[in-house]
């Protein structure tokens, strides 16, 4: 695969989209990017039971997005003490910021001298709604590793257990058709100011397809050839 240039990728998409999906498939060919996915920190926090958890659960249980003060500090805290350092060259966040208020924030905090954004690359997945639902009833996920299976699409290869370590799958409790269906609503009210945001910036793009299978080739051009 060709060299890539400094990655600063920002993931955006609705619930269920394949943002997980397309950060699997791109670390396993580029495997120097760092990656970070704020529904999985926070789900880590939760199984972890932490203070952050406990508070994050009262939100995400009902699909209702975590207060900004939380997620913000704890995604600011995550990229300053495992990514913003000469060491890591390319790395990707999935899920943060998913409002301009975070947006902001972030580049307030983070941003490079002399750049636009903390992010040199905005990509937006764009599927098409009505095949979500479907999607996320269907999924069932490796909380520690954030590894995600699909009973359709991409089953784990014994039933229940994840492929790598044998643990046990779950059903997100928000993967439900009512609370999916509300993420689904609070996404499309946020995400137009956001890619507003970060088109203003000239560092948008969006790739579109029914599936991951048409969305990844075109996400893999646009960081191959953008960057
Ligand atoms: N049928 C189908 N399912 C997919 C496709 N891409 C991803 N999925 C599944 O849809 C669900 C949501 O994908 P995920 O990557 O978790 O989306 P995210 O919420 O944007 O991170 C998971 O169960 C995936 O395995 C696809 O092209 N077709
Ligand atoms: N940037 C964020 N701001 C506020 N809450 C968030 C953020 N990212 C994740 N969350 C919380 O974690 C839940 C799961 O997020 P995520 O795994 O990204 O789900 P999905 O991609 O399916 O929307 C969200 O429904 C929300 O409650």
């Amino acid at each position: 695969m060709s060299a890539l240039k400094p990655l600063r990728l920002l993931l955006l998409g609705a619930p269920g989209s394949g943002k997980g999906t397309v950060t699997s498939r791109l670390l396993k060919v580029y495997p120097g990017i760092q990656s970070i996915s704020s529904g999985d920190l926070l789900r880590r926090q939760i199984a972890q039971k932490t203070h952050i958890g406990l508070e994050a659960l009262n939100y995400t249980s009902k699909g209702a997005l975590v207060p900004d003060s939380v997620i913000t500090k704890l995604i600011v805290d995550d990229l300053k003490e495992n990514i913003i350092n000469p060491q890591v060259q390319h790395w990707l966040l999935d899920g943060f910021p998913r409002k301009v208020s975070q947006a902001e924030d972030l580049d307030a905090a983070l941003k490079p001298a002399g750049e636009k954004s903390v992010f040199n690359l905005v990509v937006e997945i764009d599927v098409p709604q009505s095949v979500i639902v479907e999607r996320i009833t269907n999924r069932r996920v490796h909380v520690p590793s954030g590894r995600v299976y699909n009973l359709q699409y991409k089953p784990p290869k014994v039933p229940g257990k994840d492929d790598i370590t044998g643990e046990a799958l779950v059903q997100r409790l928000d993967d439900t058709e009512e609370i999916v269906t509300k993420r689904l609503n609070d996404y499309n009210a946020l995400v137009s100011p956001l890619k507003k945001y970060y088109r203003d910036l000239g560092i948008l793009k969006t790739v579109s397809g029914e599936t991951s299978d048409i969305v990844f080739p075109k996400l893999l051009d646009v960081i191959q050839n953008k960057i």
